[in-house]
């Protein structure tokens, strides 16, 4: 395939789709970048990024001077990459795939025998070659003679989403045992990673299982943080000592699993069986270690009620200014519920238009409290000072849910840290 051959549609210009659509443009392709939210739309054409990673908003900047086009309807091109949301119901306790449906009948209004649809978005197993099979060959076109149809997940890592995107592997699941080539040489034309081959459904299943391992694994390490505290050991020289073993690698424990991710795609794994499920176990785990970093609060401090609380870090994990799921959310309506006082937010990422709350400055969220409660692992927390600490709070309490802090440092200028 040559460069600026194809013509490329993307369907979806959110944290995927947007990098996505710009690697594309910048590796030669004309793109055109659709979206349903108008608003968005407008906003991406006066270049009006909300990138929390600068080397991406110059990336995808650049893609707009030359090769992305934003477009108000999605045009007919030779790929069409739907790149969409799929949020889990909670009520319906199901893979939500409305956004999946609407786009896929989209795209199937304007396909043309010959051309190619890639899903990103993660899905249950089945979705391809079930859901989008359908709606395209309601439309009249075979997805086994006149259009290739093909599911590849995203890999990337929030924080690292370009360099992610280019080098990662990429997997790539045909429906109805098509062959993968067009697919293949698309991405062969643009990543460095290696691209592995199956069908569209057990590239589904992989991609969930990669993120229920993650979960499990962290639900272990946080498991292991509460035997600890139970034995009264440091979980954390456990887990060092543990690691020195050639075939234990036990993660961090910490104050739950946050993100766009993680939390959520181990779910879309149930989708109607009967399997009994160790990743539901390590859901609860995780969901539940919130709790446990109250409840360390709640042994420190005399009372929590009434009392003045800092939360040092919103974002759901260290680097980034990301706050979806995050951990921080969760305990600050636990604490609102046991009815502390003053809750102060501060985070050095998260600005303060990004969220709903108040966020202060450091020096601000400390002035006055009793506690503080590190839950990001933001690499400038290692770096903190007591003294500066000392002159704010009122009281010497830290819980430090992610140990960051030099334990014997805060020890001697008198503070008491609790670890996760
Ligand atoms: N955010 C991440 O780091 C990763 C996300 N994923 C998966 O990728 C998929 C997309 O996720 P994000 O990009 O994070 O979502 P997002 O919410 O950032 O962006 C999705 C975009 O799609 C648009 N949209 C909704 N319906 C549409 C339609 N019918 N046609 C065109 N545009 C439509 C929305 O307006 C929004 O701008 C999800 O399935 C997610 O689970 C996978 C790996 C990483
Ligand atoms: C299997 C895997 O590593 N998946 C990646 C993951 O990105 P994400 O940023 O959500 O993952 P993460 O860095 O593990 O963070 C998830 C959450 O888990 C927490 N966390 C992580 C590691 C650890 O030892 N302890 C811990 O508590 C983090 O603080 C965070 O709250 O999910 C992404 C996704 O699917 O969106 C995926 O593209 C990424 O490759």
């Amino acid at each position: 395939m040559t460069a600026a051959e194809p013509r490329i549609c993307v369907h979806g210009l959110g944290y995927v789709g947007l990098p996505t659509a710009a690697v594309l443009a910048n590796s030669g392709y004309e793109v055109v970048g659709f979206d349903v939210d108008p608003e968005h739309r407008q906003n991406l054409k006066s270049r009006e990024f909300t990138f929390e990673e600068p080397d991406l908003e110059r990336f995808v900047d650049r893609a707009l001077d030359d090769g992305l086009t934003i477009a108000a309807d999605p045009e007919p091109a030779e790929f069409h990459l739907i790149c969409v949301p799929t949020p889990y119901d909670r009520n319906l306790d199901r893979t939500d795939l409305s956004f999946v449906q609407t786009a896929v009948e989209t795209v199937a209004k304007i396909l043309r025998s010959g051309d190619t649809v890639v899903l990103s978005s993660t899905v249950p197993p089945g979705t391809t070659d079930g859901l989008l099979r359908d709606v395209i060959e309601r439309e009249g076109l075979s997805a086994t003679e006149d259009i290739l149809l093909g599911y590849s997940p995203e890999t990337v890592l929030p924080g690292n989403t370009l360099a992610e995107l280019r080098e990662n592997d990429r997997l790539v699941g045909t429906a109805a045992d098509q062959p993968p080539d067009r697919i293949v040489a698309l991405y062969d034309s643009f990543i460095s990673g290696d691209i592995r081959i199956t069908n569209a459904t057990t590239a589904e299943f992989v991609k969930l299982i990669q993120n229920a391992c993650r979960d499990v694994n962290i639900a272990f390490a946080n498991e292991v943080a509460k035997l600890a505290h139970e034995f009264e050991i440091d979980s954390r020289e456990s887990i060092a000592l543990a690691n020195e073993h050639p075939r234990v690698d036990i993660l961090h424990p910490g104050p739950g699993v946050g993100g766009h991710c993680i939390p959520i795609d181990p779910l879309f794994l149930k989708h109607g069986n009967d399997v009994p499920m160790l990743i539901e176990v390590a859901r609860t785990v995780n969901d539940g270690m919130v709790g446990f970093v109250t409840e360390l609060l709640e042994a420190a401090l005399d009372r929590v009620a009434g009392s003045t609380v800092a939360i040092l870090g919103l974002a759901y994990k260290g680097g980034v200014a990301d706050t979806r799921e995050s951990p921080a959310f969760t305990l600050v309506d636990t604490l609102e519920t046991a009815e502390v006082g003053d809750i102060q937010l501060s985070d050095p990422y998260v600005m303060p238009d990004m969220v709903d709350r108040e966020v202060l400055s450091l020096e601000e969220s400390l002035e006055g409290a009793d506690a503080a409660v590190i839950v990001t692992d933001h690499p400038e927390y290692g770096a903190l000072d007591p003294a500066m600490f000392a002159e704010r709070m009122v009281g010497r309490v830290i819980i430090d849910t992610r140990a960051m802090l030099d334990e014997e440092r805060w020890d001697t200028a008198g503070f008491d840290v609790y670890k996760v």
